[in-house]
């Protein structure tokens, strides 16, 4: 078929795939063919990022069967109006209750297989990982008798209401307010003020039957804090808003466009005394407060949230890396040598390092996710016997990694981005919709610095109990061990890339700038300032210190994930230079940290900048089959330049062609503006 034949033919809407070549790219299937990583151990790869044979099979089977669905159909995902996306999130978000009862799928199923799949742009998301996880962790039995069953089936849709106009990340100032009255034995619900309406819960605004509700506790005059409430939005009859309740959505985003973000105002709304969540506190008839455990206790379904996010996030690096680098393999700019062949651009060294140090990253998040998931589960057993004693580690690995993750990825998007040119910026690349999800990740579930702060709170309440004498959690051991004075022993460029002795300067590092901090502020202190006021002024080097943390913690934990796995040894090889490039790429960046008291020299400087571009080099020959390892279908990787066959070019034009505006030869526009202006020009001549 001729170009004008095939651009004709997709006017008509006749043809879709027919452009695209159904081979690979011959610079592509150099790649793998080249590569050390022969397509069965990819596969072995695949099977150990998945945990499991079977979990591969598994989350295949899942794929297959939902995209045997045209509902879940992503063709048209960057050619829809944000009206389309909505009508299709809410009606595939119901398709899906049917599609996980015939495929039995569990919880972490829903999050590892279904919305990887479907990047999550379904309504009712927040109605799967929080409200329905809220009511299980924070409902009584007697309340998970009543709502459990219903939010599981979805017979009654809910979505989380804690952020106000007004307020997000300061709990204790949200200004929406649950009064008991003990004469009839419920409380009273009120928005009192503008910025007291709540703000941003998904599909609250158009969707959501119920919410639950955070509002300041009153008894007696007196404010008890914030606490949980179930509170019914809509009639489950004809989902007309109750009487008191003010609803709506609060208008398009940069992304989730199938989510209706919404706002809410109470004004004296009356629920009963047995709605409010009552496993952890309790308000008995007659007005008395009680509570048990942790305070922290009641922030047990927002940690499950930051895991997933967390865990959730090396599958967006990954798939923006399976785009980034499939493209980079096959797109040519220009000879290295002058007047010699041009080369693919993923031979450019600064193109590597856009690109390598992302990849590298994406399977560390791999295994630390999987050893937050086992720290996750054993508190989680810790808790249902009443043990709270490992809740404030938890808490700041949750914290802590939720932010780490999600500030690095999107920085790693961004990148990726430039990485691929002017091509990148398209929506069919995919890029810009990964970036801005990832950017949302930054901001909800707590604000990524805001978290960083949480986590160096706990450090230096850690270090403070290490001087003392107190116990430390194992994330946090380490503050016990003063290494101030020391120097680093790597003497040659194989100590440089030595796990222990990375491990020592990480170590080295977090110890000094935790101390550090811990000391400006009491320095601060000294001085006459508050407490309040010398945090305020030492939070730059606080964040520092917390990043400086997760980052021991990850690569220490990438090292101790990696180390004992039994694979292959091309692929034990492969993944001890991706966990070197993972710590290398970030001492390289902040070499300071490491200069300034003297651990490290300027020598051993250059022998770590030497390796890691070492290491970029050790990658390139075995990138594309790392990619391919993560396993993204051209169905989820939603890109035109990232599907298997490298067949960029012809899709970039295939989906040109599919662009609204090219229906009809002559667009509206003309008719409406351009014609009337030619005409005046043309009787004038
Ligand atoms: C896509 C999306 C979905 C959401 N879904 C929900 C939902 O379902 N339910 C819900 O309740 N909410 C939801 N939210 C709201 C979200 O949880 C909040 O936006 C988030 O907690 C941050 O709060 P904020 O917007 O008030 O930001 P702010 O707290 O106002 O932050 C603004 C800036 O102030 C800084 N800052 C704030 N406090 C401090 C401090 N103490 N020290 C130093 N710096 C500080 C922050 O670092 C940031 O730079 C959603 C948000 C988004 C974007």
């Amino acid at each position: 078929m001729t170009h004008q034949a095939q651009h004709d033919t997709m006017i008509s809407g006749a043809v879709g795939a027919d452009i695209i070549p159904p081979t690979v790219n011959p610079l592509l299937q150099r790649e793998r063919d080249r590569a050390t990583l022969t397509k069965d151990l990819v596969t072995q790869m695949t099977y150990m990022i998945d945990d499991g044979k079977d979990k591969t099979a598994r989350r295949r089977h899942i794929e297959s069967s939902l995209f045997s669905d045209p509902l879940f159909s992503e063709r048209d995902r960057y050619i829809r109006t944000s009206a389309e996306t909505f009508d299709i999130g809410v009606k595939r978000s119901i398709r899906l209750i049917d599609f996980k009862k015939v495929h039995n799928i569990t919880f972490s199923e829903t999050w590892d297989y279904v919305y990887r799949a479907l990047t999550n742009d379904v309504t009712f998301g927040v109605h799967d990982l929080m409200f329905v996880t809220f009511i299980d962790n924070q409902g009584t039995e007697e309340q998970k008798a009543r709502w459990l069953g219903k939010a599981r089936n979805m017979q009654i849709m809910g979505t989380y209401a804690q952020t106000e106009l007004g307020h997000g990340t300061y709990i204790p100032g949200l200004e929406t307010t649950a009064t008991y009255i003990p004469s009839t034995e419920d409380f009273v619900l009120n928005s009192p003020t503008l910025t007291s309406m709540k703000w941003w819960p998904g599909a609250m605004g158009k969707t959501s039957t119920h919410v639950i509700l955070i509002a300041q506790l009153i008894i007696g005059g007196k404010n008890y804090g914030p606490h949980a409430f179930m509170v019914q939005l809509r009639s489950l009859k004809d989902h007309s808003v109750l009487p008191g309740r003010s609803v709506g959505a609060i208008g398009d985003k940069w992304n989730f466009g199938g989510v209706d973000n919404g706002y809410l105002s109470l004004e004296n709304v009356r629920i009963p005394r047995k709605d409010m969540f009552m496993k952890y506190s309790q308000v008995a008839p007659d007005g008395t407060y009680s509570k048990k455990g942790n305070p922290k206790v009641m922030y047990t379904t927002m940690m499950v949230v930051r895991l997933k996010i967390a865990q959730e996030c090396w599958q967006s690096l990954g798939r923006v890396l399976t785009t980034a680098i499939r493209y980079s393999a096959v797109r040519k700019q220009g000879p290295v040598d002058q007047g010699g062949p041009e080369v693919v651009i993923l031979d450019y060294q600064t193109q590597q390092e856009k690109l390598f140090p992302g990849l590298a990253t994406a399977y560390a998040f791999n295994a630390v996710g999987k050893r937050l998931q086992e720290v996750f589960n054993k508190v989680q057993a810790d808790i249902e016997k009443e043990d709270f004693s490992s809740l404030p580690e938890l808490h700041a690995l949750t914290c802590g990694l939720k932010a780490f993750t999600t500030g690095t990825a999107v920085r790693f998007v961004d990148t990726a981005r430039f990485a691929c040119g002017g091509h990148g910026f398209l929506l069919s690349s995919g890029l810009p919709y990964s970036y801005s999800r990832l950017s949302a990740g930054c901001t909800y579930e707590g604000e990524n610095t805001v978290m960083m702060l949480q986590v160096a709170r706990y450090l230096l309440k850690s270090a403070y109990a290490a001087q003392n004498g107190g116990s430390l959690a194992s994330s946090v051991a380490y503050l016990a061990e003063d290494t101030s004075g020391q120097t680093w022993p790597a003497q040659t460029e194989t100590d440089v890339v030595n796990s222990d002795l990375l491990y020592k300067a990480y170590q080295h590092r977090a110890y000094r700038l935790v101390n550090q901090v811990g000391q400006r502020m009491a320095q601060l202190m000294g001085q006459g300032q508050s407490q309040g006021v010398a945090w305020n002024n030492s939070t730059v080097d606080l964040v520092r210190a917390a990043k400086a943390h997760m980052q021991f913690y990850t690569m220490a934990t990438v090292f101790d994930v990696i180390k004992p796995l039994a694979v292959d040894p091309a692929i034990q090889s492969i993944l001890q230079t991706l966990s070197c490039l993972y710590a290398i790429y970030m001492m390289d960046q902040s070499i300071g940290d490491f200069l300034e008291d003297g651990y490290m020299n300027a020598e051993q400087a250059q022998m770590v900048h030497g390796q890691y571009l070492a290491l970029l080099n050790a990658v390139r020959p075995e990138a594309v089959p790392l990619v391919d390892a993560f396993d993204f279908s051209d169905l989820t990787v939603h890109s035109v330049l990232g599907c298997y066959d490298g067949n960029v070019y012809e899709r970039l034009y295939e989906h040109a062609l599919r662009d609204p505006k090219n229906k009809t030869e002559i667009h509206e526009t003309y008719y409406k503006y351009l014609r009337p202006l030619l005409t005046e020009h043309q009787s004038k001549l």
